[in-house]
């Protein structure tokens, strides 16, 4: 994929990024303060209630103010808090906000308001999905992982104990709103976890963002408003530009999944919640970068640059010591996996990925380097 459209941005106008899906189209507006903006909420379809689907930690410190902008459009708008955090990503949890709008008597006209990162966003599209057999539903994502990938292209799930986000469907948005301001209250961890899904779209489908990241990481870390705008909008770009051509996973789509057979392992095997997504994905990403070298696809200067650049980031670059065999035993669970064949995405050109199936003997390696 070339990089048009790479030019860094100013931190102020909305930039409005279009996916492109026939009649499920619909804009990734991406802007300063879009919490506050009317603009942010016209042209959403009105109804007698909306729900505000949001956790503990995110309620207060921004649901009153979305509720205060949705209140003009709506009869009434519920707020539905769930638990924090990925341990909590489950079918209790999602029982939850079908028993919260059974009990408000919300119907098929209701609207969902995912104000949260991707733990809400899954569970909110999920609900989104299968109540009453789908209601529309609007992403307003507040991690900086949840506005450069997890808010964008429909995909939502919870976890099962044997697997991360087996359930689920392929649901998408009205609209995605990433209010650059939010990202001021993220903790570093957070951010970090944020970027490492940032960085991914390097290798798979832009060099030169790979190389823009890698100039641009400081300002990143440091929160630089213009350098955040550029990332998110450029990752919305190559994520609608993937999900456009392959909505369900066909084939492309598959790509977006770099570092995560292993990164998704890591979260399964030590219990969800213990490494973030983004921490798992970090990891995974040198892991992987690793298994393309060994197969011959990139020369080991890939490698190395991929680590020092998830280590600069501030993610882990070595995975916990959960054994070989428990590593390939997670990772044949992979939605990837076919037959019991555990496939990867590897890189194969900066820039170009590809997935491959690869001898488990080479796995081993990949993980006696990496992990434990
Ligand atoms: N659907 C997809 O395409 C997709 C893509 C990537 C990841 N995911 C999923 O997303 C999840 C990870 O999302 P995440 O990294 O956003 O984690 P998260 O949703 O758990 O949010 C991270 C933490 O930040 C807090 N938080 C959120 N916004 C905040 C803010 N503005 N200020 C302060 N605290 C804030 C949350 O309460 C939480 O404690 C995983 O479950 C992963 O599987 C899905
Ligand atoms: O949107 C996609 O497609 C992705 O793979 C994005 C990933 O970052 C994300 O973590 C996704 O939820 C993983 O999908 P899964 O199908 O492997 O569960
Ligand atoms: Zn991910």
């Amino acid at each position: 994929m070339t990089s048009a459209s790479a030019a860094p941005i100013a931190a102020a106008p909305v930039v409005t990024v279009p996916i492109a899906l026939g009649d499920r189209s619909y804009d990734i507006r991406i802007g300063d303060g879009l919490l506050d903006d009317p603009a942010s909420w016209q042209g959403l379809p009105r109804a007698a209630v909306a729900a505000i689907v949001t956790n503990t930690t995110v309620a207060p410190l921004y649901a009153q103010r979305l509720a205060a902008a949705l209140a003009p459009h709506y009869g009434r708008v519920l707020q539905i808090e769930l638990p924090d955090g990925e341990a909590h990503k489950d079918w209790q949890t999602l029982d939850q906000i079908f028993s919260a709008l059974l009990a408000a008597s919300a119907d098929r006209k209701t609207v969902l308001f995912a104000l949260g990162g991707g733990v809400v966003g899954d569970m909110t599209g999920f609900a989104a999905a299968s109540y009453m057999r789908g209601i529309p539903f609007v992403q307003v994502p507040t991690t900086l992982l949840a506005q450069v990938d997890s808010s964008v292209g429909g995909k939502t799930a919870i976890n099962h104990p044997l697997g991360k986000n087996m359930i689920g469907a392929f649901y998408q948005p009205l609209r995605v709103l990433c209010d650059l301001a939010v990202l001021d209250t993220l903790p570093e961890r957070e951010l970090s976890a944020g970027l490492a899904e940032i960085i991914k779209y390097g290798p798979i489908a832009d060099a030169d963002f790979l190389g823009w990241i890698e100039d641009h990481l400081d300002a990143l870390l440091a929160r630089d408003r213009a350098a955040m705008a550029h990332a998110v909008r450029r990752s919305c770009e190559i994520k609608a530009w993937v999900v456009g051509q392959d909505e369900r996973e066909g084939g492309l789509r598959a790509i977006l999944n770099f570092g995560h057979t292993f990164g998704h392992a890591i979260e399964a095997g030590l219990g969800y919640g213990e490494w973030l997504h983004g921490e798992g994905v970090g990891c995974g990403m040198v892991m992987a970068s690793d298994l393309s070298v060994r197969l011959g696809l990139m020369p080991p200067a890939f490698l190395d640059r991929m680590q020092r650049l998830v280590e600069r980031a501030r993610l882990p670059v070595r995975g916990p010591a959960l054994g070989a065999e428990r590593y390939l035993e997670l990772m044949r669970v992979d939605k990837k996996a076919e037959g019991g064949e555990i496939r990867f995405v590897l890189i194969e050109q900066l820039g170009r990925a590809v997935m491959r199936a690869a001898p488990d003997a080479l796995v081993r390696e990949t993980l006696a380097a990496h992990a434990g």
